[in-house]
């Protein structure tokens, strides 16, 4: 063992389980083999057809190829495509149990006979009607919600309600969602995109209110007659029967709406005036009306104008943000050092929104199930003063830029208090239209049909609407390239100032990113983040593979410690590192840059029946797609795939195998390493998987159940994911290559997402891409995984992009054309 081996903690092959390196015989499928596989113990295995499962995604035999950005490319694939596919299901999501548990034998080869067309309006649902909502009764920690009257208009509410952290559409340079897609014809027209639309143009805030001349008002406001207050009881409960009984007026819901809407988290701009104490006591005020967990007020506000403390504050809020700044990766870097993230000395009042959780002692009512319940209750009083202070043209800033225990201890706060908040506060110059953040670039706000869910997790739609899986409805985002950039494109490069041609396949590339994201120039495809999804493979007990599985779970360790090569890569061309642990046999740290989403310990050995059940490969796609959701919307513009997981080779095979129709033996490599007599006998192992289980390629989810991994399916959604929100997914070695085989099985066009980040010594890579005609922009006789080929090519498709929006053009350089 090497000393970088000792290390990064990784064991060598022949450690742990006494196999010796090079070994290839095998352990003949049986019984004993099955006891021991890795496969979940989740409800439908061998169940039987009235058990939670995912219907087959099937469709009728796709719609002529429409065209891409090569109309000379062969079609990518003659699979029938997409389809149905639910998720949808009365139980809870089972959990993973622990390894040592014994699982179940693997489920009988999956066969689907509720065959549906996709998006047929037949298609049967599990999904309970939709009961009417209740209004229900005001509370001190519910407050009722304004139904509006049955026979009034709606009150004008924007589209969305909004967060911090925030918004998008302002910058159109910050939005890399999709935006302008053509189908053909090419149209001005965009499609909307898939976040929210910019609020009203009756939401642009008013300028900024001069800091009023304090006609001190009454604590209490009482602007509008107060209904009697409800009492409990039969009286009560016929009050609430008519549901408009006791909504505002609309104005009134205008101007709460309002409030919730243009509230801002506000960083710069400040005007030193003072904030008159009645105003700050009405804000306040506010703040202490908030709901809170057995009406226990658990808050306290400290309010500081000291210039001492608050320097004492801010220097440790530097020293953090120095600290974090430190440990960005390039464009994450550059954008972080143009925000401000305090306004500590330039507001004239501090306030600290402290918690007791102890406050009211033992009959916690509510506490007692929920601790964190009186953490949650500080931060609604803080939510509270934010309104307030909108109301009042106060802006504030929350600084969360410095260690809780620090922070307590220079503000001197008793220890059994907590720091909830620290908020600047004053007037303001302005209030930015859209959250900094998102104007910015740095996160963009996710549509709230993304947040909402019906009955059970999983079934998305906004109120009214029907619940659609998230496949289905990623599946259905996905489109062609957009013709008229690709054609603006074209046109520009025709008139950089090169020779015609002379960038080769760069050129090529930027069309493709010009025609994905709807724009001429494309925006520059960065940040960019490397998503390695992780997981075990209960093949690897066939011998096809002279790594034990173990070293799974100690490279995530590696990964997340920093020392690996992905890291490397990742630091060297500027992009983040995310691990994803789909399916890891060890339960993994918790920790920043891990992504806890494991559907099982590792897949059963496919020699033996289907790797996954369908619901398994279900979940696993859907953790892909949220994952490059979360991606985006945390201002990515360019994901990369990344995979760990030992005997992955061996699935990637079976899987190049079943989507292409090659034969084992030519799709089949070496992986990690083996030697030939290991090689012969994976390639029979291959064969063995796609033998077993009855594998229909028009059936890519039943293809990913049968003979993938869950990294697989994991990177298979994450590829659909990145399509549907027309951002550029690098693809890296086989893994990742036969993900893309399995997402344009199921979605045609989301090859218009894929750029091959380079070509990998296995063989199965090369077949892959020919079948989806993508070119690897690097060969470097690779074949390491974790996404380390796919980093490479990042600053070349970053290149591509820059030229075509950076180099001058024939006319503005003043230079003659030839001929
Ligand atoms: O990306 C590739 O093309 C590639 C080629 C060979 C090996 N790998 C990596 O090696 C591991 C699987 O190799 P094996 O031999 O155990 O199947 C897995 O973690 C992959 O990331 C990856
Ligand atoms: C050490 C090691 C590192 C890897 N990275 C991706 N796959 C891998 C497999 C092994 C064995």
């Amino acid at each position: 063992m090497t000393g970088d081996d000792r290390d990064s903690g990784v064991a060598e092959p022949e450690d742990g389980r006494g196999r010796p390196q090079g070994r290839w015989d095998v352990v003949p499928p049986s019984g004993d083999a099955l006891a021991g596989g890795l496969l979940d113990d989740l409800p439908e295995q061998g169940r039987g057809a009235g058990a939670l499962r995912y219907p087959a995604l099937r469709t009728p035999q796709a719609a002529p190829r429409r065209p891409g950005l090569n109309p000379d490319r062969p079609p990518v694939d003659p699979l029938p495509r997409v389809a149905q596919w639910s998720p949808f299901s009365q139980q809870g999501r089972p959990s993973v149990p622990a390894p040592e548990e014994p699982s179940e034998p693997p489920p009988e080869p999956v066969r689907q006979p509720n065959v549906i067309p996709f998006r047929s309006a037949t298609v049967e649902r599990t999904l309970p009607p939709r009961q009417p909502v209740q209004p229900s009764p005001p509370s001190d920690s519910v407050p009722p919600p304004p139904a509006p009257p049955q026979d009034a208009p709606a009150p004008s509410v924007p589209a969305e309600p909004e967060t911090d952290g925030e918004t998008v559409n302002a910058a159109a340079a910050a939005v890399p969602f999709p935006d302008p897609v053509e189908t053909e014809p090419a149209t001005e027209e965009p499609v909307p995109a898939l976040l929210e639309p910019a609020p009203a143009a009756e939401a642009a805030p008013e300028a900024a209110p001069e800091p009023p001349e304090p006609p001190v008002p009454p604590v209490q406001p009482a602007s509008t007659p107060r209904p009697a207050p409800l009492q409990p009881g039969p009286q009560y409960l016929e009050q609430s029967a008519a549901p408009a009984a006791h909504a505002y007026s609309e104005a009134e819901r205008a101007t709460v709406y309002r409030a919730i809407r243009e509230r801002r988290d506000v960083r710069a701009g400040f005007r030193p005036d003072p904030v008159p104490d009645a105003v700050l006591t009405r804000v306040l005020q506010a703040a202490h009306q908030a709901p809170s967990v057995g009406f226990s007020q658990p808050w306290d506000f400290v309010v500081i104008s000291d210039s001492e403390v608050r320097t004492r504050v801010r220097d440790l809020v530097q020293r953090q943000s120095e600290d974090y700044a430190r440990a960005l990766p390039g464009a994450r870097a550059r954008a972080f050092s143009g925000l401000k993230v305090e306004a500590i000395l330039d507001t004239p009042v501090n306030v600290v929104v402290t918690v007791d959780p102890t406050r009211g002692g033992r009959p916690s009512l509510g506490r007692h199930a929920q601790p964190h319940a009186a953490g949650y209750s500080a931060a609604l009083a803080v939510e509270n003063l934010w309104l307030a202070a909108r109301a009042e043209g106060l802006g504030v800033g929350w600084v969360s830029f410095s260690a809780e225990r620090e922070l307590a201890r220079a503000l001197d706060l008793p220890p059994h208090l907590q720091v909830v908040a620290y908020l600047c506060v004053g007037y303001v110059e302005d209030f930015p239209t859209e959250p900094e953040l998102s104007l910015g670039g740095w996160a963009q706000r996710r549509p709230l049909s993304w947040a909402v869910h019906h009955d059970h997790y999983g079934q998305r739609g906004l109120p009214g609407e029907q619940p659609t899986s998230l496949l289905e409805e990623t599946v259905a985002a996905i489109a062609p390239l957009n013709q008229r950039a690709v054609g603006e494109a074209r046109d520009r490069q025709a008139r950089m100032t090169k020779p015609a041609g002379s960038l080769g396949v760069l050129e090529d590339l930027s069309a493709q990113l010009a025609g994905l994201t709807g724009e001429c120039p494309a925006p520059l495809p960065e940040p960019a983040t490397v998503a390695v999804f992780a997981a075990d493979h209960g093949v690897e007990a066939q011998g096809v593979t002279i790594w034990p599985r173990e070293v799974t779970a100690q490279m995530v360790r590696n990964f997340l410690a920093g020392g690996a090569v992905v890291n490397a890569f990742a630091a060297q061309v500027g992009a983040e590192v995310t691990v994803v642990d789909v399916g890891v046999v060890e339960d993994l740290p918790e920790g920043p840059g891990l992504l806890p989403r494991k559907i099982a310990r590792g897949t059963a050995d496919m020699t033996l029946g289907p790797a996954m059940t369908r619901t398994q490969a279900g979940y696993a796609l859907e953790a892909g797609i949220e994952v490059a959701r979360d991606l985006v919307a945390a201002g990515n513009r360019c994901l990369v795939t990344g995979d760990m997981g030992i005997a992955n080779t061996t699935a990637s095979a079976a899987l190049v195998a079943a989507f292409t129709g090659q034969d084992p033996a030519v799709v089949t490599g070496r992986g990690t390493g083996v030697d030939d007599a290991m090689h012969e006998h994976k390639i029979e192992i291959v064969r063995a998987a796609l033998r077993v289980n009855s594998i229909d390629p028009h059936d890519p989810v039943g293809v990913l159940a049968a003979v993938g991994g869950l990294e697989h399916a994991a990177l298979t959604g994450f590829i659909l994911g990145a399509a549907a929100l027309r951002v550029p997914v690098v693809i890296d070695g086989v893994i990742a290559a036969s993900a893309a085989l399995a997402a344009v099985a199921l979605a045609p066009d989301a090859v218009h997402a894929c750029i091959a980040g380079h070509r990998s010594t296995e063989p199965g890579h090369t077949v892959a891409l020919d079948h989806l005609a993508l070119r690897p922009l690097v060969d470097l006789e690779m074949r390491l995984g974790e996404g380390s080929g796919a980093l490479l090519a990042v600053p070349l498709v970053q290149a591509a992009a820059r030229a075509l929006r950076d180099v001058a053009t024939f006319d503005d350089a003043g230079i003659a054309q030839r001929g």
